[in-house]
């Protein structure tokens, strides 16, 4: 998917990833995670998930990254919080950071997001961002997402269905390409595995995944 294709969903509004009660199974399954006090979490391809919202809620500090700027404004204006914006995060990255207590999200390209930008995290939630790219990003993806936060625990959320049935995004991530990508350096765990009720795009056969990568 090329960054055009992203952005004219979000100037189309065409978002229909975007759950306005944010995801039921992050409010379900985040207490997997070990998360101390004043913990941090990072959010991958965040575009503007209400699921931010519930975890600054919930006393964790987030960092994300979204490419749309639009998203990004949206975000902010449905979290109410007024933030600082900074297009001057270094020379290189052409990244912009919006910034409030508790909130940084980078405007930008996630392969430009850099270990140093991030800071230390301890857990990552990815909903639809994995299976937001096709599989030849997938494999840069995770690879990348591993460096930048060494390692850090994670929640992941996933689509599993046939090859044919639909066309992605978001694309189908089963169990065995989980393994494949984060195998190693993680112990993966499979917290949820059920049919989407109701369907998805007229299609029954539509599963969604919950999996817990700890180390
Ligand atoms: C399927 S949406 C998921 C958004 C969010 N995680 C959610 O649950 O609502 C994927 C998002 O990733 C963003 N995106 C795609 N490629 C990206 C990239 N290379 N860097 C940063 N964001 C990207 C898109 O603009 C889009 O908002």
């Amino acid at each position: 998917m090329n960054p055009e294709f992203w952005h004219k969903r979000w100037q189309k509004n065409e978002i229909g990833f975007h759950e306005k009660e944010g995801s039921a199974l992050l409010k379900k399954y985040f207490h997997h995670l070990d998360m101390p006090e004043n913990s941090k979490v990072f959010v991958p391809l965040c575009g503007k998930t209400r699921d931010i919202a519930w975890l600054l809620s919930h006393g964790i500090e987030v960092v994300a990254i979204e490419l749309n700027q639009q998203a990004v404004e949206q975000l902010f204006v449905e979290l109410g919080v007024t933030p600082d914006v900074s297009d001057q995060v270094d020379p290189e990255s052409n990244l912009i950071c919006y910034q409030a207590p508790y909130i940084s999200v980078f405007v930008g390209d996630f392969f430009a997001l850099t270990q140093t930008h991030l800071g230390q995290v301890n857990a990552v939630y990815d909903r639809a961002a994995l299976v937001a790219l096709p599989s030849d990003l997938r494999r840069e993806y995770s690879q990348h997402l591993l460096k930048i936060t060494a390692n850090c625990q994670q929640l992941l959320i996933c689509y599993d269905y046939a090859e044919n049935l639909l066309n992605g995004p978001p694309f189908s991530v089963n169990e065995k390409e989980v393994l494949a990508h984060y195998q190693c350096p993680f112990s993966i765990k499979q917290l949820y595995y059920a049919r989407i009720d109701g369907g998805f795009r007229g299609q029954e056969a539509v599963f969604e995944a919950v999996y817990l990568l700890a180390t």
